[in-house]
C-alpha cells in the first residue's frame, strides 16, 4: 500500500502511517474530527477500560462508544472521564463510569489535542482539563490521539497558539512571571486564562487557574522545557504530553492517517 501523510506530518521515530482512503475533501473541521474519533473507537474492544477524553474531537468518541455498547457491539467497556464535561457527557448517554483509584490501569485513552509535532509529542488543555487528561492518559497502556489536520505542528508551541499550564491560584502573578523568566529567549509572554467579559480567572476542574504561554520561537528541548516549568512551586501540570501518544490518527482532506509508535 502506499504511503502518504497528511501535511507537514512526516513522523520521524514511529512507523509510517498506514493512509487509509475516504472521501473527505469536501468534509468540515467537525466531520474531520469525527472520521479521526470514529476511527479510533475501532480500537475499543469489550471488556476494556477506555480513557475517555475532553473537547470537541473527544466528545465524537465518546458518543460512539455508546452507540456501541447501546447497540450490543460492545460489552462491558468501563470508562474513565478526564473531566467534569466528559463525565456528565458519558452519564447521560449511560457509558458505565470508574476512576483510577478503582482502575488505576487503564486499557486504552481517546483524546484529541491542540498540537502534534512529528514526534507524536502533543500540547494539550486548551479545553482545561489537561491535569485530569494527563493522569489518565499516563495510565494507559495505550493512548490514542485523535485530530483533524489543522493541529499537524513542526514544533510544540508552532502554531502560535497557547501552552496551557494550571497553576494554584495563591499568587498566580507570581508564578506567571516565574513561566516568562524560563523562555525569555523563546519570546516566552504568559496569559492568566479568563472567562466572560468581567475577565475573571477560569478556574480548573480542580479548583486551579491556567496560565496560556505563547512562544515566538521553538522552546527548543522539551525534558528540560518540561521539567523547569515542573520544578517551580506553584505550577501544578503543564500541557505538553511528551512521548505519550501510542498512536495518531490523523484525519485531513486526503483521507485518515493511522500511526503507530514502535
Ligand atoms: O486537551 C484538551 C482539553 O483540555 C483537548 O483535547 C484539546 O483542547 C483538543 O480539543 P478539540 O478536540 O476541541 O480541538
Amino acid at each position: 500500500m502506499a504511503i502518504a501523510y497528511p501535511q507537514f506530518f512526516k513522523p520521524k521515530k514511529v512507523e509510517p502511517s498506514l493512509m487509509v482512503s475516504v472521501s473527505s475533501v469536501n468534509l468540515s473541521q467537525d466531520e474531520l474530527k469525527k472520521v479521526a474519533a470514529y476511527k479510533a473507537v475501532e480500537f475499543v474492544e469489550s471488556g476494556m477500560v477506555v480513557g475517555l477524553g475532553t473537547g470537541s474531537t473527544a466528545k465524537h468518541a465518546v458518543d460512539k462508544i455508546a452507540e456501541l455498547l447501546h447497540t450490543g457491539k460492545l460489552k462491558n467497556i468501563i470508562g474513565i472521564p478526564t473531566s467534569k464535561i466528559t463525565h456528565e457527557q458519558a452519564v447521560s448517554l449511560g457509558i458505565p463510569l470508574s476512576d483510577l483509584n478503582k482502575h488505576p490501569i487503564v486499557d486504552l485513552s481517546i483524546d484529541g489535542a491542540d498540537e502534534v509535532d512529528q514526534e507524536m509529542n502533543l500540547v494539550k488543555g486548551r479545553g482545561g482539563s489537561l491535569l485530569r487528561e494527563k493522569m489518565v492518559e499516563a495510565a494507559s497502556k495505550k493512548f490514542i490521539v485523535i485530530v483533524d489536520e489543522s493541529k499537524l505542528v513542526n514544533y510544540l508551541g508552532g502554531s502560535g497558539l497557547a501552552m496551557p499550564v494550571e497553576i494554584v491560584p495563591f499568587c498566580w502573578e507570581f508564578t506567571l512571571k516565574r513561566l516568562e523568566m524560563l523562555f525569555i529567549e523563546a519570546g516566552c509572554v504568559g496569559k492568566l486564562r479568563t472567562v466572560g467579559e468581567d475577565g475573571e480567572a477560569y478556574v480548573t476542574d480542580n479548583g486551579n487557574y491556567i496560565i496560556d504561554l505563547y512562544f515566538k520561537k521553538d522552546m527548543g528541548d522539551l525534558k528540560a522545557a518540561s521539567d523547569a516549568i515542573l520544578r517551580l512551586a506553584g505550577v501544578v501540570e503543564h500541557g505538553m504530553f511528551i512521548d505519550m501518544a501510542t498512536t495518531v490518527i490523523v484525519a485531513g482532506k486526503l483521507g485518515v492517517s493511522v500511526t503507530n509508535k514502535e
